[in-house]
């Protein structure tokens, strides 16, 4: 089991988490090799499909340098889920305080999802310093996350929606912005087209744009 603040210091230090959706488990290995050959240690599957758990389960065995988190949970079920295939930490969408207690108590790290303040106190309510911002462009993107930083200086955010080449290096200018989600360089169609070279290009790119950050 790895430890909250070493999650937060290994998320740091990619500064870019990648939100993986896979159809097919089968796409794992290939997509998280892809992912380590452009430069990217750590990767959020997200429970959107069924095959999540599989997908985290075989990137666990077979990938042992990727840091795989489990994203989109929503339930206490995906949670179980989760834990079982191995995932190292969660990642929601929203704050869902039974999900968080339930990671809590399992010993799974959790960022969970605001995007508001009553959000971010809700978080220091369960001790929690690193919370998703999500969705990070329609709710007000960098303004936004600076006005949080004011009465909440200890906590620091992973936004996510809306983050694109066009704007990861601005965010991650923000000393609050630990990293940033985003989907664009294992987008759907190149997986299901078994594209892994432009993925690993992609995110070679990716990560040369999150350094300039
Ligand atoms: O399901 C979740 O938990 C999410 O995080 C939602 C989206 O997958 C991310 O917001 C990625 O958004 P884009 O980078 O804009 O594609």
């Amino acid at each position: 089991m790895v430890a909250a603040t070493d999650i937060q210091a290994r998320i740091a230090a990619a500064r870019l988490l990648p939100v993986v959706v896979l159809e097919r488990a089968d796409d794992a290995v290939p997509l998280a090799k892809a992912l380590l050959k452009g430069g990217l240690t750590v990767a959020e599957v997200t429970f959107r499909t069924p095959a999540a758990a599989e997908a985290i389960a075989r990137m666990r065995k077979d990938v042992p340098d990727m840091l795989v988190g489990a994203g989109t949970v929503l339930t206490q079920e995906q949670l179980a889920d989760a834990g079982a295939a191995g995932a190292q930490f969660i990642v929601t969408p929203g704050f869902n305080p039974a999900i968080v207690e339930a990671a809590q108590s399992a010993g799974l790290p959790i960022i969970p999802g605001v995007n508001n303040p009553t959000g971010v106190e809700q978080a220091m309510v369960y001790g929690l310093e690193t919370v998703k911002f999500f969705p990070a462009e329609p709710t007000g993107g960098i303004p936004f996350i600076k006005a949080l930083t004011g009465p909440y200086p200890g906590m620091r955010f992973v936004p996510t929606g809306g983050i694109s080449p066009a704007n990861l290096a601005f965010y991650l200018t923000v000393p609050a912005v630990l990293a940033c989600g985003g989907s664009w360089m294992v987008d759907a169609k190149l997986i299901r087209d078994g594209n892994f070279e432009e993925i690993s290009r992609l995110t070679e790119d990716a990560v040369a744009l999150a350094r300039k950050g």
